[in-house]
């Protein structure tokens, strides 16, 4: 089973297990500290995961809230392909406000484990067995989907959890849910609660893992090894405490290494990751499986070479950068090698002799071990030193430039800049001082290019702290450019590194017109 290789989820055959993905981003993802998306985020996401295909989209909490109830009713009224699931207490009002927003399916749970339901709901197992009935009962007769979560149910006792269970069952839980709800599952254990459970339990068994001891994906792919139908996710793993399951990483695991298929369009999984970052306000850290800028970024030497002569020596093979979304890049550091520095050099036609490859090489060595990052413009330029003028002539070299902003103006930026020889003078507005320079700075260079991310981070501390800006440029034939540039002035350092992008464009093709 580990070995098997899919194109992607779209090429799979039609045979293949399906896993059902349920994404509760807008629900338990909502619960990270700090994080409130507005009703129109939220309907944005839930068109997003339903685009990708997510069986089911947790849309809320309808009872706890009059906007929540509005938000959860809004998404219902949207018409999305995914089922919209709302979630409940298990006590008649929520699941009334479930019903009243028009869901297809109720989430209704109850605490299960001793140390809950006592200091909690205050109940005895014997009352949460008959609150379970009557409740799923209840939401049953109003819903033609009702799903049913054990809480804490990976600390409960396991003759009392199924009894639980058999009662939503019996009373007509179209899928109960196993939640390891303070993380505290091991893979092991995970797999002989669900091996145990899918022995009496015939409905859909679905998961829901917190990742307090960093082990939620690992341990719902367990469920999934011991037969659980669907599992619970949120987009870059966000959710209360520590988290929960990440949809990428696990729909990935499933489909790639399992060969099963999850009906997620993973070309769209980095784009909806970086949905979430922007809307959460939460950045995913670079070394991120799967959707992670450096998920395929490749600096050390030994590992560029293999790369370049095929890609599956140092990448698993059987997830590529392009099932994702994502791209491969090589980075420069103090562990680059001949091999990724002469490709990065000759994309820019830039062809250094063996004895100048050892003289880049030794000097971006030397920057990199003081701790400095070094970015493909640093390159060029350490190239041009050693490989002599000419080698790195800049297309657009930026002369000045002046903002005009404040609380009652649109924003507008004035560039004169030094384009192929010639002068050029470009005035735009924009959202921002940024947004206004980089689009003032496009407007001086002939050909089409595209903004496609910018990312702005600061290196010190303080307002005078100094910002790097990394961004990505597309040019007019849909090739993407890395580019960056840091200063103590962030519409400077912007407009410096969409310049340094400029000029990888421009070195790049060989029409300059
Ligand atoms: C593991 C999880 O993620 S569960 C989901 C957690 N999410 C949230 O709590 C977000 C939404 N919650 C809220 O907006 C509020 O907590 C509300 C509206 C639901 C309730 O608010 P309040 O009435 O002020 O109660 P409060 O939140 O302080 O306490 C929770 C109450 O729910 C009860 N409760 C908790 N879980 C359940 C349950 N599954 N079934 C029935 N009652 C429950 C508690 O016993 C407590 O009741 P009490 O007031 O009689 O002591
Ligand atoms: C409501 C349930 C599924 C939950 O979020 C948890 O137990 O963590």
């Amino acid at each position: 089973m580990y070995t098997r290789q899919v194109a992607f989820s779209s090429d799979k055959n039609s045979t293949a297990k399906k896993i059902s993905v349920f994404d509760t981003t807008l629900r338990d993802g909502e619960q990270t500290p700090g994080v409130s998306f507005t009703t129109v985020d939220k309907i944005e996401i839930a068109r997003q995961l339903s685009d990708i295909g997510v069986s089911v989209i947790e849309a809320g909490f309808p009872a706890s809230s009059q906007d929540e109830y509005a938000t959860v009713k809004a998404i219902v009224a949207e018409g999305l392909e995914s089922t919209i699931c709302g979630l409940a207490r298990s006590v008649k009002g929520d699941v009334d406000r479930c019903i009243d927003a028009g869901v297809d399916m109720v989430h209704v749970f109850i605490p299960t484990s001793e140390v809950q339901r006592t200091h909690t709901i205050r109940k005895t197992h014997e009352e949460v067995v008959s609150i379970t009935g009557d409740i799923v009962r209840y939401a049953r007769d109003h819903a033609d989907k009702v799903l049913f979560s054990a809480m804490d149910a990976t600390r409960t006792d396991l003759p009392e959890l199924m009894e639980v269970f058999k009662a939503a069952v019996n009373a007509g839980a179209t899928a109960i849910n196993v939640p390891d709800t303070v993380g505290v599952a091991t893979p092991t254990s995970m797999k002989s609660l669900i091996s145990a459970l899918r022995k009496e339990i015939t409905c859909t068994i679905d998961v829901h893992c917190h990742n307090d001891f960093g082990m939620a994906t690992a341990n719902t792919i367990s469920a999934v090894e011991a037969g659980a139908d669907q599992v619970q996710v949120t987009v870059n793993g966000i959710g209360e405490r520590a988290g929960n399951a990440d949809l990428a990483c696990t729909t990935m695991i499933i489909e790639s290494i399992f060969g099963y298929t999850t009906g997620i369009k993973t070309t769209r999984l980095v784009e909806t990751s970086r949905m979430i970052s922007r809307f959460s306000g939460l950045m995913v850290p670079p070394n991120w499986p799967v959707t992670g800028d450096y998920a395929f970024s490749h600096e050390s030497g030994i590992h560029a070479q293999g790369v370049l002569e095929h890609a599956s020596t140092f990448e698993p093979g059987i997830m590529t950068p392009e099932m994702v979304g994502h791209r491969r890049r090589l980075k420069l550091g103090k562990h680059v090698g001949r091999h990724a520095v002469r490709e990065m050099l000759n994309q820019v036609h830039i062809i250094p002799d063996e004895e100048q490859i050892d003289a880049i090489i030794a000097r971006v060595k030397q920057i990199a071990s003081k701790g400095k990052k070094i970015t493909e413009q640093d390159l060029y330029e350490i190239a041009e030193t050693v490989v002599g003028s000419g080698a790195h002539s800049r297309f657009i070299d930026l002369i000045d430039i002046a903002i005009m902003t404040g609380n009652h103006m649109i924003p507008t930026a004035t560039v004169r800049a030094m384009v192929n020889g010639s002068e050029k003078v470009c005035s735009c507005t924009g959202n921002g001082p940024v947004d206004a320079a980089v689009r003032a700075l496009i407007g001086t260079v002939p050909r089409h290019a595209e903004l496609k991310e910018f990312n702005v981070s600061a290196i010190s501390e303080g307002s005078d702290a100094i910002a790097h800006v990394a961004l990505v440029v597309q040019d007019d034939k849909g090739q993407l450019f890395d580019a960056a540039a840091s200063g103590d002035d962030i519409v400077l350092a912007s407009a410096e590194a969409m310049a340094n992008a400029l000029n990888m464009v421009y070195r790049n093709g060989t029409d300059n017109s």
